[in-house]
């Protein structure tokens, strides 16, 4: 079995973070390791509370599992600040890790902050270089590239800046874009510094989308790991994410979690 690490927050509610890729890895027959950088006291509703972990914690975690065992690929989701950025770097060279999806996760969907704005710099100079691909949302894509005019809201123009801090490819999540909800189409537009995919999917009416942005990060290295190329491995990964949120149910009060198991059925 291939086996996947993915380095995040937790998430009490289950709906996104460590959670939401356990659960994400598991259905793509992953053997799936995690380390904790924080824990979040969360719910559907929103996050109640944050307790990030020491850079310490994160990496002794870091050196137990990978002075054990052999990961096909890895991902990043909530790292909070830049000691830990700095560290999970560190580790990331010191074994030599490859297929690195960083998912720069900055706030919930529910808007509460899960990173440090110090942070953004911090992730830009040290992990993006490393990263076989980063996975911004649109939101996310703006604070990192800091455009200025028309060419702030063109996913093109910002997958072109952000590609210059050294990943393979970038790829510009467009849930959140104004523009999917007007034309009803959820698009994500993956950049490699010469080419672009475009991968679209039906916009989905729906406030069930806690975790979606986590759970298609742990997909596309769930896919990396089973050996398929980059676009093969997005566009997969956005077509059991399309499923996943098609087929939610409702957990909760507020913005529910996806449904990961929805091709088990
Ligand atoms: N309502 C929707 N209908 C269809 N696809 C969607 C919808 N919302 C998000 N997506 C898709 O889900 C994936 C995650 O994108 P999104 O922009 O939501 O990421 P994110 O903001 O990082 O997620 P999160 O809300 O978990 O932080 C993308 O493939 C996006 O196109
Ligand atoms: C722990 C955690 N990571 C990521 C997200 C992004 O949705 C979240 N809500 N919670």
């Amino acid at each position: 079995m291939k086996k996947a690490l993915t380095i995040a927050g937790s998430d009490s509610g289950g709906g996104a973070g460590i959670q939401a890729d356990l659960k994400t890895m598991t259905v793509h027959q992953i053997y799936a390791a995690s380390v904790i950088t924080a824990i979040t006291a969360q719910n559907t509703l929103g996050v109640q509370d944050v307790k990030t972990l020491s850079s310490k914690a994160v990496c002794s975690q870091l050196e137990s599992v990978l002075t054990d065992l052999k990961f096909e690929a890895l991902k990043t989701g909530m790292l909070a600040n830049s000691k830990i950025i700095e560290v999970v770097t560190a580790k990331v060279k010191k074994y030599s890790l490859t297929n690195l999806v960083v998912d720069p996760v900055m706030v919930a969907t529910s808007g509460d902050l899960l990173l440090k704005k110090e942070a953004v710099k911090t992730y830009k100079e040290k992990l993006f270089p490393l990263a076989e691909i980063i996975t911004p949302n649109l939101d996310e894509a703006q604070v990192l590239a800091d455009l200025k005019g028309v060419q702030k809201n063109d996913p093109y123009a910002l997958a072109q800046e952000l590609i210059k801090y050294g990943s393979r490819y970038v790829l510009i999540k467009g849930g959140h874009n104004p523009q999917a909800a007007k034309n009803k189409v959820a698009q994500d537009l993956l950049y490699d510094g010469s080419q672009y995919w475009e991968f679209k999917a039906p916009y989905l009416k729906t406030k069930n989308t806690h975790g979606t942005g986590c759970s298609l990060s742990a997909a596309i290295a769930s896919n990396l790991a089973l050996g398929m190329e980059m676009p093969t491995a997005v566009e997969k990964a956005k077509e059991f994410i399309s499923g996943a949120i098609e087929n939610n149910f409702e957990v909760g009060a507020g913005q529910g979690p996806i449904n990961h198991f929805w091709k088990l059925k």
